[in-house]
């Protein structure tokens, strides 16, 4: 059995980040390219700060199109990501205080990064209500072509969240809510039957280089508050933890050990930490569990198993549902984002859309309304495994039951029977899902169901998913979405080959498979690929016969 040698941690920290996991962009016609958002309406308050948004931009024979992506960051190096909030943050809330990292402190003198004391911080969601712009509003606005009252409106209500730790200051911030383009999640951590901390830093790098949306670290197994820490400085984007894990990893793994005052030791440490959202398995409760004993695969969330064992054993209503107004003071202090864990989501098309599913749907609407009333930012994570035929069911059980709140689904996975390829049967119901409206995809990897995912299984579980979140976009009109197949379409009818694979979702594998047959030169600009080869290539017939029509 591998283990993490503490050596190794602190060498691969920070300081002396391994330059192999540096991020490159996807193919030499792309580039990062840097606007400025409106400047802030003159009726609104809000951080008046010049807000620059980092766009990913393709150079094409007919002009520069802007992809509705999420970015690379910067590349992933020794001294972390640049500190891009720091300086609105000061602005807005003052000094930061030093305080020691979870974890112990820092190897070699690394400096602490900015840390807020709770009582300074407001949500975004509470500046929305109160009308105030923040940059990080501001931001998510331009980002998504959108207006900022549109933003403000969404986040006020609670329609979209954006999870943004103030002590994250290396975030560039994303909107997550049915009306904006659906994200996608990744997956990612060590477990302790397999932990290896270069392959955990190589699978960051392919997920902030393969476009993720969020990554959550769901380490199990050893202390990892250094990797955290690590993915933390390295993260452009939101990374969400669930708490749970760490605190069954302080308890030797015995769930019966838990307690509410252990979970809250934890979140807030994670918080200090700047981790942006934690799942919390708050809607299980006590009478749900037989709903689950006669289903075909029982409870399939880790965190859900955990909380029905706890309850169990002490004959306790669950501990997070118990202190959940506890818990919101908590996430308020620091705008730790909710993501409200489906503990009993089906884990078997059998089970789709049960009793116990739904019954922990309905409370999750009423957590997700006491988040609310204290302006914490929450979403509702789904299933799971769904047939195709009971997908929209599901989706708009959610947006009733939980006012709308955003939905985060793991996949769904559309059939139980495709194992090592579970990131498709899983793409075909994500795709689904997102088209009904699920604001954010959870990934899954060819190992679903089979062992922890490598590197090479995360870049084929983020494509996949980032093809099922597009094909949503283009159901759902999002901006921009249509503009970029456009432009795809008209590098295909007028034979750019490099083009085309500049503008593809996976640049690399595109070019590659036509380099396979036609690798010369002279091929890139040919009427024609092997397919057809030339005097059956439909599309140069076409050219012909449509050009005096
Ligand atoms: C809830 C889902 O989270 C995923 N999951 C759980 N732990 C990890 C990990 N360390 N790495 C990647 N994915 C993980 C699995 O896909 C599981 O089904
Ligand atoms: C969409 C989604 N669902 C669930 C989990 C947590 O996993 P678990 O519930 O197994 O602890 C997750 N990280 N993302
Ligand atoms: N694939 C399972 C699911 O459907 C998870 C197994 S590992 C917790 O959620
Ligand atoms: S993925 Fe493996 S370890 Fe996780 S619940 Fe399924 S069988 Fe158990
Ligand atoms: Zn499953």
């Amino acid at each position: 059995m591998n283990t993490i040698p503490v050596a190794s941690l602190r060498r691969r920290h920070v300081d002396e980040a391994p330059t192999d996991h540096v991020v490159q962009a996807a193919h030499p016609q792309q580039r990062r390219v840097v606007r400025e958002a409106p400047p802030l309406p003159h009726d609104l308050s809000g951080d008046d700060d010049t807000v620059l948004v980092p766009f990913l931009e393709v150079a094409t024979a007919e002009g520069p199109v802007i992809l509705p992506t999420s970015l690379p960051g910067a590349p992933l190096g020794s001294d972390g990501l640049p500190q891009v909030r720091a300086q609105v943050l000061r602005h807005r809330y003052g000094a930061t205080v030093t305080r020691t990292l979870p974890g112990g402190p820092l190897p070699n003198g690394a400096p602490a990064r900015p840390t807020y004391a709770a009582n300074q911080i407001l949500t975004q969601r509470t500046l929305a209500r109160r009308g105030f712009g923040s940059w990080e509003l501001r931001f998510v606005a331009a980002r998504e072509q959108v207006t900022l009252e549109r933003v403000l409106d969404d986040v006020a209500s609670g329609r979209a969240v954006v999870p943004a730790n103030p002590n994250h200051p290396e975030l560039e911030p994303t909107i997550i809510g049915r009306n904006y383009r659906t994200k996608v999640n990744v997956n990612l951590g060590a477990s302790s039957v397999r932990a290896d901390i270069d392959e955990e830093l190589a699978k960051v790098a392919v997920a902030l280089q393969g476009g993720a949306d969020t990554i959550m670290d769901l380490s199990t197994g050893t202390k990892l508050a250094w990797v955290r820490e690590w993915i933390l400085r390295n993260s452009s984007v939101p990374v969400g933890t669930v708490p749970i894990y760490e605190a069954l990893d302080r308890v030797g793994g015995r769930p019966e050990r838990l307690s509410w005052s252990l979970f809250a030791e934890v979140l807030e440490e994670q918080a200090l930490q700047g981790v942006d959202y934690v799942t919390v398995h708050a809607g299980l409760l006590r009478d749900y569990v037989p709903l689950a004993a006669r289903r075909t695969t029982g409870i399939v969330s880790r965190g859900g198993s955990l909380m029905a064992a706890w309850s169990q054993h002490h004959q306790r209503e669950n501990f997070l549902f118990e202190h959940f107004d506890e818990l919101l003071a908590i996430a308020g202090r620091y705008d730790l984002t909710l993501s409200l864990g489906d503990g009993l989501r089906p884990g078997s098309t059998a089970d789709a859309n049960d009793e116990a599913q739904l019954a922990e749907l309905r409370t999750l609407g009423d957590l997700a309304r006491r988040a609310g009333e204290v302006g914490v930012q929450a979403m509702i994570e789904g299933p799971g495994h769904v047939p195709l035929h009971k997908i929209a069911e599901n989706a708009l059980l959610e947006q009733e039951l939980c006012d709308d709140a955003p939905f985060y689904t793991l996949g769904p996975l559309a059939i139980d029977v495709a194992a090592g390829w579970d990131h498709v049967s899983s793409a075909i119901g994500a795709a689904v899902i997102g088209a009904h409206g699920a604001a954010m995809l959870c990934y899954v990897t060819p190992k679903e169901h089979l062992g922890l995912p490598n590197p090479e299984d995360v870049r084929a579980g983020l494509i996949a998913y980032r093809i099922a979140a597009h094909a949503a976009d283009l159901a759902k009109g999002i901006n921009g979405a249509q503009a970029w197949d456009d432009a795809m379409s008209r590098a295909r009818y007028e034979f750019r080959w490099n083009d085309q694979f500049a503008l593809a979702i996976d640049p690399a594998g595109a070019q590659a498979h036509h380099d396979e047959s036609l690798p010369a030169r002279a091929a890139k600009d040919a009427e024609f690929c092997s397919m057809c080869g030339p005097n059956f290539c439909a599309m140069a017939h076409s050219h012909r016969a449509l050009h005096d029509a």
